[in-house]
């Protein structure tokens, strides 16, 4: 079975754990504890394959020393502002580049500007997240996690499918390399029967 490690991202109050518990139960839950960081497990079907996700909800408020060992544990990372709260967006960016720095690579992320229902509060526009979404090469999705609707499943199974493509980039660039390295050594042994040595 494919398993995908994800985490969720992002500055306090943006709901990020009514972001995972919609996407968990169907159903939106309007207060949750928000010092609460908790791994959800949930086995579901993902283009005809079985998939088993594990889901780490962190706490934006903590100073938290465990951040590093759980961002190396991920397969890939659900960054998530509120439309409402340009300090969020700003975040997001923040996040982002301390996510490459610890895993020396592109992180593959899926961002989601949150609360469009707030829509007269907007501070973020669409533009502004598409932007900076591609920047990430990251999928874009604004959500209402209260309002709910297809999307919220769409941003869990599109980040599992771009991590899945990546895996599988990874283990054809190894089997390459590897492949190479043969050719190599054999080469060499051809040159040494070459020059009689
Ligand atoms: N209007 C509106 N409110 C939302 C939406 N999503 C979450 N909220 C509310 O925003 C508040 C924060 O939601 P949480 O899910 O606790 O946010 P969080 O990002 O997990 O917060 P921390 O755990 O503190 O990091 C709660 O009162 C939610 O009910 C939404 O789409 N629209």
């Amino acid at each position: 079975m494919e398993v995908t490690k994800i985490v969720v991202m992002g500055r306090a109050g943006v709901g990020k754990s009514a972001l995972v518990v919609r996407y968990l139960t169907k159903r939106f839950i309007w207060e949750y504890d928000p010092t609460l960081e908790s791994t959800y497990k949930h086995t579901t079907n993902i283009d005809e394959e079985q998939v088993y996700m594990e889901i780490l909800d962190t706490a934006g408020q903590e100073e938290n020393i465990s951040r590093e060992s759980y961002v190396k544990w991920a397969d890939g990372f659900i960054l998530v502002y509120s439309i409402t709260d340009k300090q969020s967006f700003d975040d997001v960016l923040q996040i982002k580049q301390y996510l490459d720095d610890v895993k020396r690579t592109n992180t593959q992320c899926v961002l989601v500007g949150n609360k469009v229902d707030l829509l007269h509060d907007r501070k973020v526009s669409y533009d502004e997240g598409e932007s900076i979404a591609q920047e990430m090469s990251a999928a874009f999705f604004e959500t209402s996690v209260s309002d709910g609707g297809e999307d919220i499943i769409d941003v869990f199974h599109e980040l599992h499918r771009e991590v899945k493509r990546r895996k599988m980039m990874e283990i054809k660039g190894r089997r390459r390399s590897s492949a190479q390295q043969v050719r190599h050594v054999f080469n060499r042994m051809l040159n040494k029967i070459g020059n009689g040595t």
